[in-house]
């Protein structure tokens, strides 16, 4: 059974320790690190983890070492990790953080797997791209695909550059489409609808086109073009989306992620 570390017990590691704990890996396999008690207490809890406020000696004795702090905090994080390191691989989820900036910290480390997973991995739909830096063997290429593949599917990239757009992609995309469903709400409630009906016609809505288009082999814009009636109320809608430039600025918007993503690499990569 495969032992496994995580520093960072927030968010996302909850949904990760959510997915692997009794499947892939017993609770009591799972070391997690955490500055907040109460965080930990709630992990071991849940889901009987061990637990330490700081990095230990348990780390030597891992398999997989999950880091999921902020990127902020990650060179911090690698110091205090690097006197354990021996032939585990680490597993970072971290946005932007470099896989060779992550290796250099921990003595030139080789075996090293950047991902990035979405919060749909709370309840088992997450998807994550997933990139291995060349000293990382196939064994722990499948470690880590296991893990990730315990809260969702996986998405295996050639090259580095690639999980910045996945970044801005899928592991910011949950707040757009968030986002979208809050307008949707205030859309309803200034037509006359109360929020309580606002929120649950855009929640069922988001449900069913999504699962719709996933059901269906046919090209999204075709999906879109079947609601919209010629002259019709879609029309009407979709014509000013268009007229505002809407598509466009969502574009940009997602640009503005991936953008954000490179440059926190460059921010806190320098030393
Ligand atoms: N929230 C999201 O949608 C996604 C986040 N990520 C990445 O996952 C990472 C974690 O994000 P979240 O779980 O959302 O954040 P979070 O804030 O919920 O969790 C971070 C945890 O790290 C702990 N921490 C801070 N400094 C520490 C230290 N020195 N040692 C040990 N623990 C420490 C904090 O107490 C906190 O519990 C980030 O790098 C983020 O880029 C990746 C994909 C999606
Ligand atoms: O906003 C962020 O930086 C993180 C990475 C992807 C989702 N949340």
């Amino acid at each position: 059974m495969l032992k496994i570390g995580f520093i960072g017990g927030g968010n996302m590691a909850a949904a990760l320790i959510g997915g692997l704990a009794g499947k892939l890996t017993d609770g009591n396999n799972i070391h997690v690190v955490d500055l907040n008690p109460e965080s930990l207490e709630k992990l071991n809890q849940r889901f009987g983890v061990t637990t330490a406020l700081q990095v230990d000696d348990m780390f030597a004795k891992l398999d997989v070492i999950v880091l999921a702090v902020k990127p902020q905090q990650m060179r911090q994080v690698a110091d205090s990790l690097k006197p354990f390191i021996g032939t585990q691989l680490v597993l970072s989820i971290a946005a932007g953080i470099r896989g060779a900036d992550l290796s250099r910290w921990l003595g030139n480390h080789p075996a090293i797997v950047r991902s990035m997973p979405n919060t749909p991995a709370l309840i088992g739909k997450g998807i994550s791209g997933v990139v291995a830096l060349d000293g990382v063997s196939a064994e722990q290429r499948a470690a880590a695909d296991a893990i990730l593949r315990a809260v969702g599917t996986t998405v295996w990239l050639d090259s580095e550059d690639l999980i910045d757009p996945v970044t801005a992609v899928s592991g910011s995309g949950p707040a757009y489409v968030f986002y979208f469903m809050e307008a949707m709400q205030k859309a309803a409630v200034e037509l006359g609808l109360s929020a309580e009906q606002g929120v649950e016609l855009a929640k069922a809505t988001f449900a069913g086109a999504v699962e719709l288009a996933i059901r269906s082999p046919e090209p999204l814009s075709l999906l879109r073009e079947r609601v919209t009636s010629k002259g019709g109320t879609t029309y009407a809608a979709l014509t000013s989306m268009e007229g505002d430039g809407v598509a466009e600025r969502i574009v940009t918007a997602v640009k503005a992620a991936a953008a954000r993503g490179k440059e926190l690499g460059e921010e806190f990569g320098k030393d």
